[in-house]
């Protein structure tokens, strides 16, 4: 079997701000993207990784090639970069793909194993945290009301498919799917929850940036 990561890379990164997309800013030595990639490098099971950028970064793509990485030219939005990754991967032997945002540099091998175990049983297995505080609606900045946190979860990447379900499901969709899961549910795909990572943080507001270096730096020990 032929696992690939997709490494979705061509968004703008407009809430993180700053004067250049955020994969693309140094952390802990390496840029976001650099980080994201060498976590999936390092992974004796993922055979290939294509890696999917913006039009106007497609320069970068040289040196991710040299490093023995697909690049595919990323879309309009999520889904359709996400697609544009799937078609790179035509042809390569590829069954199964992890489909992971570049913005989550500090994504652990821990989580890409159980992601990777929990395909053996399912079409599509996912990481996700449970929620915990209490939740509330709000408006005004006043309490409006309380909301039951059992059976909520904060989902994260890598989410994990078998390839003909998530390109067949990606290909019936109509669009404006928040991410992968969604996608792949709406073709009835069950999709397992496997245990997230506090520290598999998404990088997207300005503060955030701050937090995955003293994650990168703490694990590599500097
Ligand atoms: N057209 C797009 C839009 C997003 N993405 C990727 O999808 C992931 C989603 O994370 P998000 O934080 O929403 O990234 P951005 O779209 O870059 O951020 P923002 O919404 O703040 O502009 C990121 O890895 C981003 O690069 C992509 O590949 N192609
Ligand atoms: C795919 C995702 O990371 C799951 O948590 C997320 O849905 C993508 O980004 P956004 O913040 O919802 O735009």
């Amino acid at each position: 079997m032929t696992i690939a990561a997709l490494i979705v890379a061509a968004g703008r990164g407009t809430r993180a701000g700053g004067v250049s997309p955020k994969q693309w800013r140094t952390l802990a030595g390496d840029t976001v993207a650099g980080h994201t990639v060498r976590a999936f490098e390092r992974s004796p099971r993922i055979a290939r990784i294509v890696v999917v950028l913006h039009p106007d970064d497609m320069g970068r793509g040289v040196a991710f090639s040299a490093q023995g990485c697909l690049v595919a030219q990323g879309g309009h939005d999520r889904a359709q970069s996400v697609r544009n990754g799937l078609e790179a991967l035509t042809g390569t032997g590829t069954s199964r793909v992890l489909i992971h945002d570049v913005a989550r540099p500090c994504v652990s091998q821990a989580v890409i194993e159980a992601v990777i175990d929990a395909l053996d049983g399912a079409p599509g297995a996912a990481p996700a945290l449970a929620v915990t505080d209490a939740l509330w609606t709000g408006a005004d900045d006043v309490v409006t009301g309380t909301r039951e946190r059992d059976g909520l979860f904060r989902a994260q990447t890598p989410q994990g498919f078998h390839l003909a379900a998530i390109r067949a499901a990606h290909a019936a969709h109509p669009g404006g799917a928040a991410d992968d899961v969604e996608v792949a549910r709406a073709t009835g795909m069950t999709v397992v929850i496997v245990p997230g990572d506090e520290d598999n943080l998404k990088i997207t507001l300005p503060g955030d940036f701050a937090r995955a270096e003293r994650i990168l730096r703490d694990r590599d020990g500097h």
